[in-house]
């Protein structure tokens, strides 16, 4: 049976992100996601998820300058240095929330190289990671997106994730299969989710093509839960822009909460 998280990076963008959690739990959630808890002290976070009795399913890895357009680092030749630091403060917030997942972005990538030295450097990086996370039973999450809304990133097909994750040959790394962006660049989603199988670590939902509640749009979710019920038992995370309000947008996903 689906089970579903809030992202509350995108849901009850209504309230302070503190007062979101309470907002999730009041809906019926009982998981939450969101991007990055940086600017945030990772006790404080601990105890909204105590308070509201909520599991924390995933969050990103550090990104670099989000800002500036730079979406992780950690196919980047060069940012190794880095890439690794913030793959360590991610581990203190994931230690500090009880987090078994977290999604280490692989970034746009750096035309001074070609395909081969960012896939190494993809590789190397995740390797390094995965043995770190390993030993606290966490499992590191690779995305790919859509080049329609993120031109250039590393990663955008998922049978290449899959291919990339046989490659670096760690249990403890997965693909997270958002199929808001999988629609976008491979479609065929049922057949996509059965082939992918054992390698999907996390799911996440959208319609297709605005981003917006489930509900709408050219998938089936439905149809799409149906299938995952066959290969994937985790949280699916709830990471699209409601059309109108937080809430009045909720109503596909109360039948699920309610079971
Ligand atoms: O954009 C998405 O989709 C995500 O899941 C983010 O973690 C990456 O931007
Ligand atoms: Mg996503």
């Amino acid at each position: 049976m689906a089970k579903f998280a809030a992202n509350l990076t995108m849901l009850f963008t209504e309230v302070p992100f503190m007062e979101r959690f309470a907002h999730a739990a009041d809906a019926g959630f009982d998981a939450v996601e969101f991007l990055f808890p940086y600017d945030f002290d990772s006790g404080e976070l601990a105890e909204q998820l105590a308070i509201h009795g909520l599991e924390q399913a995933l969050f990103n890895m550090p990104p670099g300058n989000w800002d500036a357009g730079e979406r992780g680092m950690a196919a980047i030749p060069g940012r190794e240095a880095e890439f690794r630091a913030n793959a360590e403060q991610a581990l203190a917030y994931a230690l500090a929330l009880n987090c078994k997942k977290v999604h280490a972005m692989a970034g746009i990538v750096d035309s001074q190289y070609d395909y081969d030295a960012h896939r190494a450097t993809f590789i190397d990086n995740l390797r390094w990671a995965a043995d770190l996370y390993a030993e606290h039973g966490i499992t590191i999450q690779i995305e790919p997106l859509n080049d329609r809304d993120v031109p250039g990133y590393f990663l955008a097909h998922q049978m290449e994730a899959v291919e990339l994750v046989e490659a670096i040959d760690r249990a403890n790394v997965k693909v997270q299969l958002d199929l808001y962006h999988a629609q976008i660049m491979d479609g065929d989603l049922s057949r996509l989710i059965a082939q992918m199988g054992q390698h999907i670590g996390h799911v996440q939902i959208a319609s297709v093509p605005e981003r917006h509640e489930p509900s709408e749009g050219e998938l089936n979710y439905p149809h799409l839960f149906e299938v995952l019920d066959q290969h994937y038992d985790g949280y699916i995370g709830c990471e699209y822009k409601p059309r109108h309000s937080t809430a009045f947008g909720l109503g596909w996903v109360k039948p699920y909460l309610a079971k």
